[in-house]
């Protein structure tokens, strides 16, 4: 029998069969692969391109019975905050590390060395912040204590204020980490958004990436990948964009994605979120384009999660040996899950479900997919529940 979601799946069987992976992502080592390259269409792909990459490995590096060697990892998600005096850099790193309340830091006094924020969720967050006076680029300045362990360097621009002096101070360090430090990701945040109109706001970040661009490709760096976001602290803007940065520091999100946009288009899904509910960060979305809107919903209802938590209590966690792992989702036995309704038809809700206590899927349900299905869309959430352990087990 064929769920209604796709004609490929297939639904829970009540003989103990084992059941085929949507999820075509094989993590195994040990997959039979008899497939071959011509013979393969683009629904197959993710299965076929990890066969052949176990074949590959295996066939040059292993003699039977030998494991291949843990897959490297990075450490954990590391961020330098730098910009200007008063741009916002303790502000963005107390109000998504620390849960500082965005209008306390009114309060906040001038950083006059390097202060450092940490968060243990499902990843170990990693935060510092250099002050503006700190020459951190002069040649008799130690830069590798600084910047050799950093995974994004996130420059911030307060909007608000004359930004010209900024921007070149930003491309002293752009310039420098493409020169020393080529594997750091930079990142600008054109911060403090709030209160400026639309057009404004719009003509701001254009100049701003203009004026980098230019810049950059006149120092021959024109090539350097850095992304531009528009953040404040008042809205949800400074979660999403804080989200992408830390996405692009995970090695397991290339396999994350595609499980969630399989998830998608299977279940039809509007858009799939891999919540890091302490921190309300997500760690992985479908591949569909990314509205702010989608993310404030789902964002909002994380904080309903956590409220419900704080009242009834976190179920104990074992204590964490190695805080350069992620905490393993596989300890956990049991999973909540709820649903929420949240347009009058009935057509539109949240499906939200615990991956382990601190990672959950919260998922927007598009037209199509309605609660009345809800059973088949558990099944397949089951699956990605499951490939998702294997993920963080490799
Ligand atoms: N309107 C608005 N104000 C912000 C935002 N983020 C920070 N601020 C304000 O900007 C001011 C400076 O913030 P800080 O976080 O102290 O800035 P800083 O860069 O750490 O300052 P120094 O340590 O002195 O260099 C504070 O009054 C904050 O309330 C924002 O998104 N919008």
């Amino acid at each position: 029998m064929h769920t209604l979601f796709g004609e490929n799946i297939r639904s829970p069987s009540p003989l103990k069969t084992p059941h085929q992976n949507p999820f075509e992502l094989a993590f195994q080592p040990s997959v039979a692969t008899s497939s071959t390259e011509s013979s393969k269409t683009s629904p197959d792909q993710n299965e076929w391109l990890t066969h052949r990459l176990q074949n590959q490995v295996s066939a040059t590096s292993y003699t039977h019975g030998e494991q291949p060697p843990p897959t490297k990892r990075k450490g954990n998600p590391r961020l330098l905050f730098m910009g200007m005096r008063r741009c916002g850099k303790s502000s963005v790193q107390k109000v998504v590390f620390q849960k500082l309340p965005p209008a306390d830091t009114l309060y906040l006094e001038t950083t006059n060395r390097i202060e450092s924020a940490s968060m243990q969720s499902f990843m170990h967050f990693e935060s510092a912040e250099i002050p503006t006076q700190l020459p951190v680029l002069s040649p008799d300045f130690d830069h590798s204590t600084i910047f050799s362990n950093i995974g994004a360097v996130i420059w911030i621009i307060d909007s608000q204020d004359e930004y010209l002096t900024s921007i070149s101070e930003l491309l002293r360090v752009a310039v420098f980490l493409a020169e020393h430090y080529p594997r750091t990701n930079f990142e600008v945040f054109i911060h403090k958004t709030d209160g400026l109109s639309e057009e404004y706001k719009y003509d701001t970040f254009r100049e701003v990436r203009q004026r980098v661009q230019d810049e950059l490709s006149d120092y021959g760096y024109g090539d350097r990948s850095v992304s531009y976001y528009q953040t404040s602290i008042f809205d949800h803007s400074i979660f999403e964009a804080m989200s992408k940065v830390i996405m692009k520091l995970l090695p397991q999100l290339p396999a994350m994605e595609t499980l969630l946009t399989k998830l998608c288009s299977t279940c039809r899904i509007q858009k799939a979120y891999l919540f890091d509910t302490v921190s309300k960060i997500y760690i992985a979305t479908d591949a569909s384009p990314t509205f702010l809107k989608d993310y404030e919903v789902c964002s909002d209802y994380v904080d309903v999660i956590v409220d419900i938590k704080q009242l009834y209590g976190w179920r104990d966690k074992s204590p964490v040996d190695n805080r350069d792992e992620p905490q393993h989702a596989a300890d956990v036995s049991f999973v909540g899950e709820s649903v929420v309704t949240f347009d009058r038809s009935g057509d539109t809700y949240i499906y939200a479900r615990e991956i382990s206590d601190s990672l959950s899927l919260l998922c927007l349900m598009g037209q199509g997919s309605g609660a009345d299905k809800k059973v088949l869309i558990d099944y397949n959430v089951d699956i990605l529940h499951d490939a998702l352990l294997q993920v963080f087990k490799v």
